[in-house]
């Protein structure tokens, strides 16, 4: 099943276009890393994709609905850039903040066993129950990652976009956060991330697309190092691969 079908996507800010011309799809279980330069239109892409952004034209389907409609985004877990910084500042602990994936789901009243027990397992799944009780502020990097992902699962969220969701994290932790995408990505969880390294992507995704503008390439790991699809989204464009699927 596609959970994210781009078609023919174009999006400019005031008259400059950073998003052209791109196709893809987000199959259930693909574990996808968006690539590409800085300014490339990765962030602007993923808004595209989970919603938060309508393109000027053509279209994009999430779980088979137009991107923009509300039911749809209640299933995806969006973990945005610069979460450290943006988040860091405020006084609620690391339990309010994975709570706040069962609002959705709230209408009216408390929060029932059922939402509490939701909010347990999440903590436990993604190892930060010792943090519960802490204050999102005062975490590492690596742990505040550790809580958007449980703030998904709580939510129980069927995509996770992440918008490179390590950067300022130590190599240690990084390396663990990835080991925990994989394994959520093994249990079926689709995931979009970007990425700026590509060492790291090319051996954790199952796909890659890469972007500047225009969509690059768009396949498997192995074919996309072998090709010069890299050198021509970040050199001078001459040599495109478009994309194989
Ligand atoms: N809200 C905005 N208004 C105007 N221009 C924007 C806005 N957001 C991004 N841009 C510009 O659009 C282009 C694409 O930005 P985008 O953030 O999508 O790229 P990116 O590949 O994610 O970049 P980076 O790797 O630097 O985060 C950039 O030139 C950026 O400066």
């Amino acid at each position: 099943m596609a959970v994210v079908e781009v078609e023919d996507v174009m999006f400019a800010y005031s008259d400059r276009p950073v998003v052209e011309d791109v196709s893809l799809e987000v199959e259930q279980g693909d574990f996808l890393g968006l690539v590409g330069p800085n300014g490339s239109g990765k962030t602007t892409l993923l808004e595209l994709m989970i919603g938060l952004r309508r393109p000027d034209s053509g279209s994009v389907r999430l779980f088979g609905q137009p991107a923009h409609a509300s039911e749809t985004g209640k299933r995806v877990g969006f973990v945005p850039q610069d979460v450290a910084e943006t988040e860091g500042e405020m006084p609620v602990t690391v339990r309010e903040v994975v709570r706040m994936g069962r609002y959705p789901r709230r209408l009216f009243g408390r929060f029932t066993d059922e939402d509490r027990a939701a909010v347990d397992a999440a903590l436990r799944r993604v190892e930060i129950e010792d943090l519960a009780e802490r204050r999102v502020g005062r975490l590492s990097g690596g742990q505040r990652q550790r809580v958007f992902i449980a703030r998904a699962l709580a939510a129980e969220a069927d995509l996770l976009a992440l918008d490179e969701p390590t950067v300022g994290v130590d190599a240690e932790s990084r390396e663990a956060f990835y080991d925990l995408l994989g394994e959520l990505n093994d249990e079926g969880m689709t995931i979009v991330l970007i990425e700026h390294d590509i060492g790291v992507v090319t051996s954790r995704a199952s796909e890659i697309a890469c972007l500047n503008r225009e969509l690059y390439f768009h396949g498997d790991p192995e074919t996309f190092v072998e090709t010069d699809a890299l050198s021509a989204a970040y050199g001078d464009g001459q040599s495109i691969v478009h994309h194989e699927h």
